[in-house]
């Protein structure tokens, strides 16, 4: 399989350079950037020299391979699918565009995408839940990092809790927020430091409540608050949410996720760690019932640039292309 990563130089572009690497079936053909167009990879990145040689182009669609995968920030990828679908590609966007409907985009992001009608086209491609619709899909919408670790570790308990009581509670570490200098991602900001940030308005909470609700089937809104940590990778979600059925919750969260690879239920008390995660594609999840309150308490981690960006991309990749789900993806977290 012959691929292009357009937003090679990002964090999700280099992650994925290194999946796709050692991806027994993939092959790197060519890679774009925008402000390091014209430079050479190695220049960017020295951690891949005798690794991975290419030049960094400018975004050319002819020059785009069968597969192409799209790292670059929200509203670009808005305006190259159309012509990325006209030449026959088949397409994974890591961006926000196409995993909402036009106007609920429009509203939480701030910015313009596609039309509705090319956006229906796009599969929201969350392996665990909708694999059928993305095999042999041409366009998936990869989800976001949050909505990841939050939806698979809230889905199976659906049935089970009020919708509407949920709460979710998380915490990234700076590389969710990209490569690029911003005060909020300083040293001097984050070391030693925790803050609450977009309370009420983050942009993945329309995704959230769209993904359990598809899942659910009933209506859910959510409260939603993230935090930023002072640690590079990793997502932690605390959820919360009242119990309405009185189930064993966690031989629910096995069974459901029983034949899912890259699902791991811990066992009954456990607290997962962001980095038993780390550099992996794996979700770890843990639940515990707080009898005193009535509610169920769901802990998920993941790596936001693995599971919650490229390694689902490639993890969709192989689904797309009827690929073992887990083809390029099967190491193990590093630790410590
Ligand atoms: N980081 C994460 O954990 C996650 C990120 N995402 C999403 O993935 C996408 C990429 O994120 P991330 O890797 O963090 O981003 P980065 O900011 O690290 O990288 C952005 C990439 O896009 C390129 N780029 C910047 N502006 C433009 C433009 N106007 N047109 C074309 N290319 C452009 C940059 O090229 P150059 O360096 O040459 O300027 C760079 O390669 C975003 O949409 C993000 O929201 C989703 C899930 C998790
Ligand atoms: C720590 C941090 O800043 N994380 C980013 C993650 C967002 C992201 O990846 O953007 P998409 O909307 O394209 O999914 C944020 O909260 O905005």
């Amino acid at each position: 399989m012959n691929i292009s990563i357009i937003g090679a130089t990002g964090y999700s572009g280099v992650e994925l350079i290194r999946l796709l690497k050692s991806h027994p079936e993939a092959k790197i053909e060519s890679l774009f950037a925008s402000s390091q167009a014209g430079n050479e990879l190695t220049n960017v990145f020295p951690h891949l020299t005798n690794i991975a040689q290419f030049p960094l182009e400018a975004i050319d669609i002819e020059k785009t391979a069968e597969w192409v995968f799209l790292a670059t920030p929200s509203g670009v990828s808005g305006k190259l699918v159309p012509s990325l679908l006209e030449a026959g590609r088949k397409v994974i966007d890591i961006s926000g565009d196409f995993r909402l409907p036009q106007e609920t985009y429009q509203k939480w992001y701030g910015k313009e995408t596609a039309e509705e009608s090319l956006r229906q086209k796009a599969v929201y491609a969350l392996p665990e839940w909708f694999s059928e619709q993305i095999k042999g899909a041409q366009l998936v919408a990869n989800p976001g990092c949050y909505p990841t670790a939050a939806s698979l570790g809230l889905a199976p308990a659906l049935p089970y809790i009020d919708p509407n009581s949920i709460i979710i509670d998380a915490k990234s570490g700076v590389s969710g927020a990209g490569r690029s200098v911003g005060l909020g991602t300083h040293f001097g900001e984050v070391n030693e430091n925790i803050n609450a940030y977009k309370v009420g308005k983050h942009q993945h909470t329309p995704e959230i409540e769209q993904t359990l609700t598809r899942i659910g089937g009933k209506e859910t809104i959510i409260s939603f608050t993230p935090h930023l940590v002072p640690m590079t990778r990793g997502i932690l979600c605390t959820m919360y949410a009242t119990i309405t059925e009185e189930v064993n919750f966690q031989e629910l969260y096995q069974s459901t996720y029983e034949g899912k690879p890259f699902v791991r239920v811990r066992p009954a008390g456990s607290y997962p760690k962001t980095k038993e995660v780390l550099g992996s594609n794996y979700c770890d999840i843990a639940v515990h019932v707080d009898p005193r309150t009535n509610r169920l308490v769901v802990l998920s981690v993941i790596d936001n640039v693995v599971k919650g960006a490229s390694g689902q991309a490639v993890q969709n990749m192989n689904l797309m292309a009827g690929l073992e789900e887990t083809a390029g993806l099967e190491f193990s977290p590093v630790y410590p």
